[in-house]
C-alpha cells in the first residue's frame, strides 16, 4: 500500500462568474489528474451535503430490510436492457459481494423504486438531477482539458437517457475473504461516487493500490473507457476495486454514460493530427456494453477471459506486422 493519494479539486471557480484564473487553475489540475491517475475528488461541487448524507442514510435503511422485502423491487419483465433497474443482488457464484439498487434518469419507464423508506425515491431522484448537472460541467471541463472544439463532447454525447445511478451496499468481510467489487475499469464516460465512512475503495497506480479514504462531502470522479479511447490513452480509465471491511459499506455511484448506438474510436486530434497511431479500433458502444454484461452474468473462471477495453486495443506489434 502506498502513501499516495488522488488529487482534490475545489470546483468553486466554476460557480463564481468571471473567475477565469481560478477556472484555468482547476483545469490544469484536472487535466494532470486524468492523465496521471484517471481519478480525482471534488469539493464545492454544488451537491448539497445534507442530500448526500440523507441518501446514504435511506440506503442503509433500505438494505437492512429482509431479503424478501427487497426482492419485491427487482427488475420488472424486460427491464434488463441495457442493465437491470431496481434491486439486485450479485449472484452467489460472483466474486463481488454486494447488493444494489439501480436507476436510470427520473421518469424512465425502467425504474423500479422501493416504497420504503417513503422518501427514498424523492431523494434518489433529486440527487440524480444534481449528478446529471455535474456531469455536464465535468464533461465541459474535460472537453477543454483535452483541447477539443467547444462543446464537442456535449454534442457527441447529447442523449442523457442511458445515464444511471447505483446505491450499493457491500457486505462485511468474512475471516477468509474480503473482495467487495473485483478490480475493473468503468466502461462509461465519467463516474461520480461518494461513500460512507467505512472505506475500502482503492485505485491502481503504477502497480500499487492507492486507498481513497472517505471524506464527508467529497465526490470522487473517475474517467471511464469511452474517454480513454476517444483521447487515445491521453486520459486514463484506471483500474479500481472495493475491499470489504468489518462492517457493511454503503456508496452511491453515478455513471455519466453514452447511448448504445454511438461509435467510439480515437479522435483525429489524438491520432492523425499529431502523427500518433490509434491505440484502439472503433466499436459500437452497445457491443462493448454487452460483452461487459456477459462478464457479470457468466463470471469467467479465468481472469484473462474478462472483457476489458483492451479487447479493442491495436497492439504495436500487430501494426508493425501489418505495415510490412
Ligand atoms: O462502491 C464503490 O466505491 C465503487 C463502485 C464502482 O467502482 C462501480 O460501481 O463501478
Ligand atoms: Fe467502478
Amino acid at each position: 500500500m502506498s502513501n499516495l493519494c488522488i488529487p482534490t479539486v475545489d470546483l468553486s471557480p466554476f460557480h463564481n462568474e468571471g473567475d477565469e484564473d481560478g477556472k484555468n487553475a482547476v483545469k490544469q489540475i484536472i487535466g494532470e489528474a486524468c492523465s496521471e491517475y484517471g481519478f480525482f475528488q471534488v469539493v464545492n461541487h454544488c451537491v448539497p451535503l445534507n442530500l448526500m448524507n440523507r441518501v446514504l442514510e435511506l440506503s442503509r435503511m433500505f438494505f437492512e430490510y429482509p431479503k424478501e422485502e427487497k426482492l419485491k423491487y427487482g427488475p420488472g419483465p424486460g427491464s434488463g436492457v441495457p442493465l437491470p433497474a431496481g434491486y439486485n443482488r450479485q449472484p452467489e457464484h460472483s466474486a463481488d459481494k454486494n447488493e444494489y439498487l439501480l436507476m436510470f434518469p427520473p421518469g424512465s419507464g425502467f425504474n423500479v423504486y422501493p416504497n420504503d423508506p417513503p422518501e427514498f425515491r424523492e431523494v434518489l431522484e433529486e440527487i440524480f438531477s444534481h449528478f446529471a448537472k455535474m456531469g455536464l460541467l465535468l464533461e465541459s471541463i474535460l472537453n477543454e482539458c483535452l483541447g477539443l472544439p467547444p462543446n464537442f463532447l456535449k454534442e457527441y454525447n447529447h442523449d442523457r437517457s442511458c445515464d444511471f445511478m447505483v446505491a450499493l451496499r457491500y457486505f462485511p468481510a468474512t475471516e477468509t475473504e474480503n473482495n467487495g467489487l473485483s478490480e475493473h475499469e468503468d466502461g462509461n464516460c465519467i463516474t461520480f461516487l461518494f461513500q460512507d465512512n467505512v472505506g475500502g475503495l482503492e485505485v491502481l497506480k503504477d502497480g500499487k493500490w492507492i486507498p481513497v479514504p472517505p471524506t464527508e462531502g467529497t465526490i470522487v470522479v473517475n474517467v471511464g473507457d469511452v474517454i480513454q479511447v476517444l483521447s487515445n490513452n491521453k486520459f486514463k480509465s484506471s483500474t479500481h476495486r472495493v475491499v470489504r471491511q468489518q462492517e457493511s459499506r454503503h456508496s452511491l455511484a453515478f455513471f455519466y454514460n453514452l447511448v448504445e448506438n454511438k461509435w467510439v474510436e480515437p479522435l483525429p486530434q489524438f491520432t492523425k493530427e499529431i502523427g500518433q497511431p490509434p491505440r484502439y479500433k472503433g466499436f459500437l458502444f452497445k457491443e462493448y456494453q454487452q460483452l461487459r454484461m456477459r462478464n457479470k452474468t457468466h463470471p469467467p473462471s479465468r481472469p484473462e477471459d474478462v472483457i476489458h477495453i483492451t479487447h479493442y486495443a491495436i497492439s504495436t506489434q500487430g501494426r508493425e506486422n501489418n505495415v510490412k
